[in-house]
């Protein structure tokens, strides 16, 4: 198995990097469409259909199956023999962030909930401050898996 794992180490990598890029997509994507959709638009109209329309899809059609390849790529490298040095601090970091965005995740999927039931609580500048969380997560994650302190 360690074997095979290293023989995939460059396209495993690659593949995680490839679903980073699509997850954060809609990570960054998805809390500023509620901006709009809670300063803009008034329940139950035409507009109000789009936008839950548009987060449904962004959520399960991107976000979910991104999600999940980060992951399953993401442990399999974890897996790869040699490539996490569990007694340095920067895989603590970057695991310690990476739950924190898979909470955020989570977090917006409750949120799409709240509106389909016309009953979000969140104000526009809320979720504009929450837009910052995805944004520090990564900037913790790529320096911890780059720079490696
Ligand atoms: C979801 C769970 C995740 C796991 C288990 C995971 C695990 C890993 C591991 C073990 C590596 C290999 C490190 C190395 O080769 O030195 C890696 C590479 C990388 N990860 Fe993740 N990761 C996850 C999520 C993320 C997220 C959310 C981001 C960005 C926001 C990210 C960005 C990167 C980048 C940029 C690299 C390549 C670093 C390099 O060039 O060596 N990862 N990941």
């Amino acid at each position: 198995m360690g074997d095979f794992l290293a023989n995939w180490y460059p396209w495993t990598k690659a593949l995680h990097v490839v679903s980073v890029i699509a997850w954060m997509a809609g990570l960054f994507y998805l809390p500023r469409l509620f901006v709009y959709h809670v300063e803009v638009v008034a329940a139950g109209t035409p507009t109000d259909d789009l936008f839950q329309t548009m987060e449904r899809r962004l959520l399960r059609a991107i976000m979910n199956p991104a999600m999940v390849a980060t992951w399953v790529f993401g442990l399999a490298l974890v897996f790869t023999p040699g490539v996490v040095p569990w007694s340095e601090v920067w895989p603590w970091l970057k695991a310690a962030s990476v739950l924190g965005m898979t909470w955020f995740h989570h977090w917006l999927g409750l949120r799409r909930k709240d509106f389909v039931a016309g009953q979000n609580a969140v104000t526009g500048r809320q979720y504009r401050m929450m837009n910052e969380v995805p944004t520090l997560l990564m900037l913790v994650i790529v320096f911890s898996v780059i720079v490696k302190f």
